[in-house]
């Protein structure tokens, strides 16, 4: 599939790398492109006569698609469609992220989501095909078929039926969240731009082991977290355990965020995005080897799909810092400081200074709890003294006569239940 790729600036130059690398990333070969710097035009978007430019540079190219990088209403879409040589299609930037989406979801959540996505964005063209219809200017609109009213009320009722669905699924990954803290794992996210490195950081800082032991049960678990220098190579999300040291740590690896997503395509990854909201620490990953302005761009992105439902702290990770020296990366710390405060500087890919990041999310981890328990030796104290084990950082356990001294830290839930086993020891004691 061969691809125009055209976009519209108010002022300035208009960039095209990123809808290139979307372009690519959905499998088209771009092979023509074109800039206009103007305000919107109401019937095209573009001006009428860049229009006609870009239909006389895709009958050149021999394109199939036309992609925009711009928002493009209904009837825009239309409106441009018709001036292009047979068979073209128009794209626009959420139809082509749309379609990558489609493209990567292997999961049974991924789908819902595209789907969801895909339906709300056809709900307002349907509509507009509707009136269009109505006033019997122009059958077969934008080459959906034949108009037809229940198609709206469909659209709204599948909406209905998979947000349903993914409801159960979101309930079902919040269960699964609340166990895991109880088993004293601490969940740490990583979020951050598409390609900014979340993957590779992951399996730095991951150990060998994967979270495997859930993947029947919750199939939205990837084993692997792949890497690649493409956009959106991963969708659903991947969670493996990390030791930092003192604390057990499950990662989990998201779907990367890229900028002027609308806001219902952001929704309908919303449940994806919820092991980012409820964690209890974000790693906010940027890629650090990219200018300062298009860092700054990203993380403005990043903090804008965060904010409101985010519940966790951020740590900022200025990734890539083997293909950045010292004195660039200190104007880049410096100049970013009121977005990135304090960010801890790693390469993923090299593995330089990740020591420093462990740190600083142990340190940056919900405090835990110390605790000293008294246990009567009785039947069932081993097997509470190995759950303290299990679900605590166990600092000393000696054993003196009938009792067995337990000193450890965790996180005040866990120590909460501790001491409600331990009474329960006593009162048989007692008994
Ligand atoms: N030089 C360098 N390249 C890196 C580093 N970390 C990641 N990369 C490269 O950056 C590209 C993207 O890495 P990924 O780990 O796939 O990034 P991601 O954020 O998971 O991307 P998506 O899942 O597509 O959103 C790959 O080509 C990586 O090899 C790093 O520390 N240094
Ligand atoms: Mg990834």
């Amino acid at each position: 599939m061969k691809a125009v790729v055209a976009k519209r600036v108010e002022r300035g130059d208009a960039d095209l790398s990123e809808i290139r690398d979307l372009a690519r990333a959905a499998g088209y070969e771009v092979v023509g492109e074109l800039t206009q710097t103007r305000e919107e035009d109401a019937a095209y978007a573009f001006g009428e006569g860049k229009v006609e430019e870009l239909a006389v540079l895709t009958h050149e190219v021999d394109a199939d698609a036309v992609i925009v990088d711009n928002r493009l209403g209904p009837y825009q879409t239309y409106n441009i469609g018709g001036k292009l040589p047979e068979g073209v299609e128009v794209v626009d930037r959420f139809t082509l992220i749309l379609d990558i989406f489609g493209q990567r979801a292997q999961t049974r959540k991924a789908q819902l989501q595209v789907e969801l996505a895909e339906l709300r964005y056809e709900l307002p063209r349907a509509e507009a095909k509707t009136s269009l219809a109505k006033r019997d200017e122009r059958p077969g609109f934008m080459g959906l078929g034949e108009y037809d009213e229940s198609r709206e009320r469909d659209i709204k009722n599948q909406i209905a039926d998979i947000k349903r669905e993914l409801d159960a699924i979101a309930e079902k990954a919040e269960t699964r969240r609340e166990q895991r803290r109880e088993s004293g794992f601490d969940l740490v996210a990583l979020a951050g731009y598409t390609n900014a490195g979340k993957s590779t950081l992951m399996r730095r800082l991951a150990a060998e082991l994967d979270v495997d032991e859930n993947e029947d049960r919750h199939p939205d678990l990837d084993t692997t977290a792949e890497s690649e220098d493409r956009l959106f190579t991963t969708l659903g999300t991947t969670t493996r355990r990390a030791d930092t040291g003192r604390r057990d740590v499950l990662l989990t690896d998201t779907v990367g965020f890229v900028s002027d997503l609308p806001h219902w395509l952001v929704e309908s990854f919303e449940s994806t995005l919820d092991s980012v909201y409820h964690a209890d620490l974000v790693l906010l990953v940027v890629d650090a080897s990219e200018p300062i302005e298009e860092m700054r761009e990203k993380l403005v992105t990043c903090h804008d799909t965060l904010y409101e439902r985010n519940e966790a702290p951020i740590v900022t990770v200025l990734n890539k810092i083997d293909r950045v020296d010292e004195a660039e990366l200190a104007e880049k710390r410096e100049a970013l400081s009121a977005l990135a405060p304090n960010p801890v500087a790693v390469s993923g890919l090299t593995g330089e200074r990740v020591d420093e990041l462990r740190d600083r999310i142990e340190r940056e981890l919900p405090d835990w709890q110390f605790e000293r328990l008294v246990l009567p030796l009785a039947d069932d104290t081993m097997s509470l003294v190995s759950w303290v084990h299990d679900h605590a950082n166990v600092e000393a356990e000696e054993y003196e006569g009938e009792q067995v001294v337990l000193e450890f830290e965790a996180r005040p839930s866990i120590v909460e239940r501790a001491r409600a086993k331990a009474s329960d020891l006593a009162a048989v004691e007692s008994a």
